[in-house]
């Protein structure tokens, strides 16, 4: 029998996870916010339950996954850990609120639930959190996209993206400040922290460049086990160019990891 998925979020992320399911795993709940229920019951067609709240859930999902955000992180995650369900996270950003963050883990813990932090846009989280073991000395991070990827976002406030010309840094800052002020564009940047040195340690610098068509992610680590350097060069979501596609398929991936007896 197919496993059961419940999705929080339906956007551009979400659309791309539900197209790509593997098989074994069909979508059985989406949980979005009111003002968007009308539009995503049309999309699906009955394909699956629509609903704006957890607890509106009547069965236990197999596997949950935020495609939501950070404000869908923050509105749900809590009720599914409760539950003892197991919930996989993109919008990694969000635990840079330390109080949340707590808020989450008591919850798994009291609620027997677990919080699977997925790679998203980036590789070599499995390396970095090994690294971790040994002591790391240094983490940075560097993200380099198209103007149309930071358009809406506090970019705006920091850079002409409709005048810029070459490649330019418009941000320089710890990785918990990234993750507040991008929080549709720097999770990854939580991501590496929460693998590597912590939010307030992981240099993170941001920038545009006319020139490019990708979603650029620099990651250079150094400490007691050597150092690396990671240049990830992802193709955008057409639906969302903030959006990599791998990130899309860092959770398809923790769909296939629900279904295998063994996997990576
Ligand atoms: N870790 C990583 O590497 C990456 C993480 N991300 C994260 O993934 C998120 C989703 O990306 P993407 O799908 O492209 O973004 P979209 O904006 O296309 O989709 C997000 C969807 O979530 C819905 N949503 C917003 N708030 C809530 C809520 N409280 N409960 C349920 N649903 C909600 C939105 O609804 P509405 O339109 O009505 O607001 C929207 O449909 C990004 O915002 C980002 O935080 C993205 C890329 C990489
Ligand atoms: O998808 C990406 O390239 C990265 C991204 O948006 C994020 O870190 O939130």
């Amino acid at each position: 029998m197919s496993k059961r998925l419940l999705m929080i979020g339906y956007g551009a992320m979400g659309s791309e996870v539900h197209r790509l399911l593997p098989d074994g795993m069909t979508l059985g709940w989406v949980v979005v916010p009111e003002a968007f229920a009308v539009e995503v019951r049309d999309r699906l067609a009955g394909r699956a339950e629509v609903l704006t709240a957890i607890d509106q859930c009547a069965e236990a999902p197999d596997l949950v996954v935020e495609c939501a955000g950070q404000p869908g992180l923050a509105e749900h995650g809590e009720a599914v850990l409760r539950r003892g369900w197991t919930l996989a996270v993109v919008a990694t950003g969000a635990l840079a609120d330390e109080a949340l963050y707590a808020r989450l883990t008591t919850a798994a813990r009291e609620g027997n639930g677990r919080m699977q932090l997925l790679s998203g846009a980036v590789a070599g989280m499995d390396g970095l959190t090994a690294a971790r073991e040994g002591g790391l000395d240094e983490v940075t991070y560097e993200a380099c996209k198209a103007p149309r990827s930071w358009k809406g976002s506090h970019a705006e406030q920091l850079v002409d993206l409709d005048a810029v010309a070459e490649r330019t840094v418009f941000f320089e800052g710890d990785a918990g400040e990234a993750a507040r002020l991008f929080p549709a564009n720097s999770n990854v940047a939580a991501t590496i922290a929460l693998a590597g040195v912590g939010m307030r340690d992981t240099r993170v610098r941001l920038t545009v460049d006319p020139s490019t068509t990708r979603n650029t992610h620099r990651i250079h680590a150094r400490g007691r086990f050597g150092e690396f350097d990671i240049e990830l060069n992802g193709y955008p979501l057409e639906s969302n160019p903030k959006t990599s596609t791998l990130a899309a398929l860092s959770v398809v991936r923790a769909c296939r990891q629900a279904l295998e007896p063994v996997s990576f």
